[in-house]
């Protein structure tokens, strides 16, 4: 078996350095580059890379993919920061790189993805949803991409089920006090010291409510879902938004 070819970009930070271990513990792969800020992307063809694995910031992540299509290589993305603009974008480099695979994954864990997945299902049967996003306090971006993701698909979900706006009587509130409106569902962002990850979607409707949680206690829980991703992607020419279509999940 050819072990796969695989560079981590963001390789010091705290997902990149938990990649790189991981990467390097798979036996089907090998880790053939590890860049950090200021490194010159022209290691990557150098070192033969197949495929790129993004864990940097949303400044640094579109220039990085963007290196890594023109030049025939499988991208992994799990930096935030994809605006539908951003997407376009990634689409318009892979019209002329068609064999080429892109994933962008919002989030690695199983049960992030799960939570996505079980939302977008109860989405249609409650009047009212919001969410509540929880992180450490070095995450720089508010609401977490998982969450954007979330509130997403469950609006979406509530649209195709003819569901009117949620009740909320308020009539007057401080700026943020509602949270940050993504598509008409409240996303409410937590930051605190000793947190990891956590996502909580909240489910209202007569006389009950359904909460569904979701803890990343630690980084080791996205690597199942970035091996998957680097193992998949060739496979999955294009873009793919999301970790649940690498996974059977209907
Ligand atoms: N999809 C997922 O499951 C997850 C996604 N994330 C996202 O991944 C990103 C990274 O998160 P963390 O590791 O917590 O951040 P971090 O700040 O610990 O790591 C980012 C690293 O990227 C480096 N970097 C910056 N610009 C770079 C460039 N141009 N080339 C190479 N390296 C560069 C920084 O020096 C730093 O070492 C964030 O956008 C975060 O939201 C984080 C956890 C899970
Ligand atoms: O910055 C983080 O830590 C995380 N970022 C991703 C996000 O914004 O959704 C994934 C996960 O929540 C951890």
């Amino acid at each position: 078996m050819t072990a796969l070819r695989v560079a981590v970009l963001g390789a010091k930070g705290r997902m990149g350095s938990e990649a790189c271990r991981a990467v390097a513990a798979a036996e089907d792969m090998e880790l053939v580059a590890a860049l950090g800020r200021g490194d010159d992307l022209g290691a990557l063809s150098e070192a033969g890379a197949e495929v790129v694995v993004d864990l940097t910031r949303p400044d640094a992540v579109m220039e990085n993919l963007r290196y890594a299509v023109t030049h025939g290589m499988h991208a992994v993305v799990g930096t935030t920061g994809f605006t539908p603009e951003r997407l376009r974008t990634v689409r318009d480099w892979l019209a002329d790189a068609p064999s080429t695979g892109v994933l962008i994954a919002p989030n690695f864990g199983l049960g992030a993805v799960l939570t996505m997945k079980f939302g977008q299902i109860a989405a249609r049967f409650f009047e009212s949803v919001e969410i509540v996003e929880l992180h450490h306090p070095d995450k720089l971006d508010a609401p977490s991409g998982t969450a954007v993701r979330t509130a997403q698909l469950i609006a979406e979900a509530r649209r195709a089920a003819g569901l009117p706006p949620a009740p909320d009587a308020t009539a007057s509130a401080l700026p943020g006090a509602r949270g940050a409106d993504v598509e008409g569902v409240p996303v409410h962002a937590v930051r605190l010291r000793g947190l990891v990850a956590h996502e909580e979607v909240l489910f209202g409707g007569t006389g009950e409510m359904l909460t569904i949680r979701h803890d990343s206690f630690d980084r080791v829980s996205f690597m199942p879902g970035v091996l998957l991703g680097i193992r998949r992607v060739a496979g999955h020419p294009g873009l793919t938004v999301g970790l649940e279509h690498f996974l059977d999940l209907d």
